[in-house]
């Protein structure tokens, strides 16, 4: 039995097709980047696998069973900005989700129990490179030490399913590799299941082990509702073949031209 199961799944929002029959199978472990023109349903698809959109057809399954309809604690989101608290510390941002965990109603954890999470806190703190800022406030964070603080957030609950949405889109090309060497090494220490949205075709060529291509194969100029996308290819990470990044380049350009007009 596999990880995660996507079987015949489609996504209409009223007479809006989003996604039209996607199937896939990934184990646990792997590292799927998504592409694909904007509006054709990338993000979509992780809320489906969050737990907060549901498919109109077809099933989503971990590890056999359907996926539970409300996010929980398996899964975590990282979005491309703004996921942090900014009344809190970044020690206190990263502490708030243990405490939660462990103490849902009063949110504070005392004692033994404070201090064993702390030190999983500044563990985690030291691992993400934000050793030197564990007392600052978000605000006084640059862009990328705030994307550390979310990821960090999201790693310390462990989640079996990590999703990313276009994470890194709004950091700079040198800050980006950062994050790239961050992420590809927390992935490998926790064995996480990774799903990252981006709309860098680069990015999602040579970041973890499978790229998945979302794009139409459809399209009515008429009646542009009518279709939604698919997986048109799921490739294994690593492959360089110049002409096929050419031709899934130029295929999402083309639906993007087609969404936008
Ligand atoms: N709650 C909703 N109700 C109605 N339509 C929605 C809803 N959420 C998304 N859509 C529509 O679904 C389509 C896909 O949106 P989605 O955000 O998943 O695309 P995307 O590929 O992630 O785009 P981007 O790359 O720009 O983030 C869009 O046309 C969007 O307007």
């Amino acid at each position: 039995m596999s990880f995660i199961t996507v079987n015949k799944l489609w996504k209409e929002y009223g007479h809006t097709v989003v996604l039209e029959n996607l199937n896939l199978t990934v184990e646990q472990g792997e590292f799927c980047t998504l592409v694909g023109a904007s509006g054709c349903g990338k993000s979509t698809f992780l809320k489906m696998l969050l737990g907060q959109e549901q498919p109109t057809r077809g099933d989503l399954q971990l590890e056999g069973d359907t996926f539970p309809g409300e996010p929980d604690r398996n899964r975590g989101i990282v979005f491309q900005r703004y996921s942090v608290f900014p009344h809190l510390t970044v020690r206190q941002n990263v502490l708030m989700g243990l405490e939660l965990e462990q103490k849902p109603f009063l949110g504070k954890l005392f004692g033994k129990a404070r201090r064993e999470a702390l030190a999983k806190v500044d563990q985690m703190i030291e691992a993400v490179g934000l050793a030197h800022a564990a007392n600052k406030w978000p605000h006084e964070l640059s862009g990328g030490m705030q994307q550390r603080l979310a990821i960090a957030q999201s790693f310390i609950m462990r989640p079996r399913v990590l999703l990313l949405d276009e994470p890194f889109g709004a950091l700079d090309p040198g800050i980006r590799r950062d994050m790239h060497q961050l992420i590809l090494k927390l992935w490998r220490e926790t064995g996480t299941t990774i799903f990252m949205v981006t709309h860098d075709l680069h990015e999602g060529f040579y970041l973890g082990t499978r790229l998945l291509v979302f794009d139409k194969v459809r399209n009515d100029p008429q009646q542009p509702e009518a279709f939604g996308a698919t997986i048109t290819y799921d490739l294994p990470i690593g492959q360089t073949d110049q002409q096929l990044y050419e031709s899934i380049e130029t295929s999402v350009s083309e639906t993007a031209r087609a969404l936008s007009a």
